[in-house]
């Protein structure tokens, strides 16, 4: 390679193994992330930047360093760690295979200075590139999945508030929220932390009612703030692109804002009166029918659902139900959950082949997406 710089009879064939190693091991691990845009996400854009940097890198891996490698003698073949034979989800194989390719890039930063600057800098931007190709896949998960799911739960405080949410889980349940505004921050904390695991084991979404700091300290998928809460442009600064932040709504003129300001997703509601929410005059589902012409990006109807209403919601052109009590006091909350998921798939199903809106319009989320 050119500009190489002098180095030791010693150091050579060591610094060459380096190298060698480390732009395999990146190499791999970008062609791991790039196997689920391709296959899982069926993403062309993300597979072509993963491919672009698989082939950015083999510039760089050359016979010279190729010819360095001695498989035999590497004790690190020997090595292994029992956290690296199982994965919990996809989730995790993506999270361990980007650290993965971040230390590879980074070593091969660092020793790239002794072989060749100009390759050193260019591992350098390429270590920037997969930081924002992280970034990217993340957030494009996130709203793959919010996309899909018609459930949210939203917790209120219970004595079997874990068991209560692995049940829905069980049940199909997509998204959970932790609503809490009884206990202190300690718990709060270790709430939030147990019900982050729990839904990553299951695959959900998880969100995290109000507060942001908390959010950000277990890692959840976004939050979900009132009228009253953060504004959405300074909980955007804080959350960065990557997560989800979802705004209640009551009428058109604050679903209109909340489009306008880059929400995630929204609440509609309460559609009908609510104890979980004393006080709140009911929107109706006049306001549903409202949101179902007009919205553009998920909206979940929340508000007084329950078992007996359900259907009544849907008619008026919900897709998505959010609901508290209905599962949070259910006797069983798993056939709760699957109960919700039928009547919302069926109503799926029938709309399947119905690309319009009863006004003739075309269905708007189809073509935010
Ligand atoms: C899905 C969903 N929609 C609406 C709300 C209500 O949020 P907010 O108005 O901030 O009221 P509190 O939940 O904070 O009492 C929600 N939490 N989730
Ligand atoms: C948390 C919340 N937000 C609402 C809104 O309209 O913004 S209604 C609501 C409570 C919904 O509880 P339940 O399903 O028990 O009626
Ligand atoms: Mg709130």
């Amino acid at each position: 390679m050119g500009n190489t710089h002098s180095r030791s009879q010693f150091a050579q064939p060591a610094l060459y193994r380096i190298l060698d190693a480390n732009l395999d091991r990146t190499r791999e691990g970008i062609r791991v992330v790039e196997e689920w845009c391709r296959f899982g996400l069926n993403n062309a854009q993300l597979t072509e930047r993963c491919k672009y940097l698989r082939q950015e890198l083999a510039k760089w891996h050359t016979p010279e360093l190729r010819a360095a490698r001695n498989t035999p003698g590497d004790l690190g073949t020997e090595l292994t760690h029992p956290q690296e034979e199982t994965r919990d989800s996809i989730e995790q194989v993506l999270q361990v295979n980007f650290c993965r390719i971040e230390e590879a890039l980074r070593v091969l930063e660092e020793y790239g200075k002794v072989y060749s600057t100009e390759m050193a800098a260019a591992v350098k931007q390429m270590r920037y590139q997969v930081y924002t190709l992280e970034s990217s896949l993340m957030a494009y998960q996130r709203h793959q999945k919010l996309k899909q799911a018609s459930l949210y739960l939203v917790t209120s405080p219970s004595e079997t508030l874990f068991n209560t949410i692995e049940a829905a889980l069980q049940g199909g349940l997509a998204i959970v929220q932790y609503r809490d505004k009884e206990t202190d921050d300690l718990t709060r904390l270790s709430n939030a932390r147990k019900l982050q695991q729990l839904c990553q084991d299951y695959g959900a979404l998880f969100i995290v009612n109000d507060r942001i700091d908390l959010a950000l300290a277990v890692d959840a998928d976004g939050v979900h703030l009132g009228q009253q809460d953060m504004p959405l442009e300074s909980a955007r600064q804080l959350l960065g692109p990557q997560r989800l932040i979802g705004r209640s709504t009551t009428n058109p003129s604050e679903l209109d804002r909340a489009i306008r300001e880059g929400a995630d997703y929204v609440g509609v509601g309460p559609v009908y009166e609510t104890p979980t929410k004393e006080g709140k005059v009911a929107a109706g589902v006049e306001y549903v029918q409202y949101a179902a012409e007009h919205c553009p990006m998920p909206w979940f109807a929340i508000g007084g659902i329950d078992t007996t209403n359900v259907q009544e919601v849907l008619s008026a052109g919900a897709q998505r139900i959010s609901v508290v009590r209905a599962i949070m006091q259910a006797d069983q909350p798993t056939l709760a959950t699957q109960y919700f998921l039928a009547q919302l798939n069926q109503k799926q199903t029938l709309r399947g082949s119905r690309k319009v809106l009863s006004n003739g319009h075309p269905v708007t989320e189809e073509l935010w997406s």
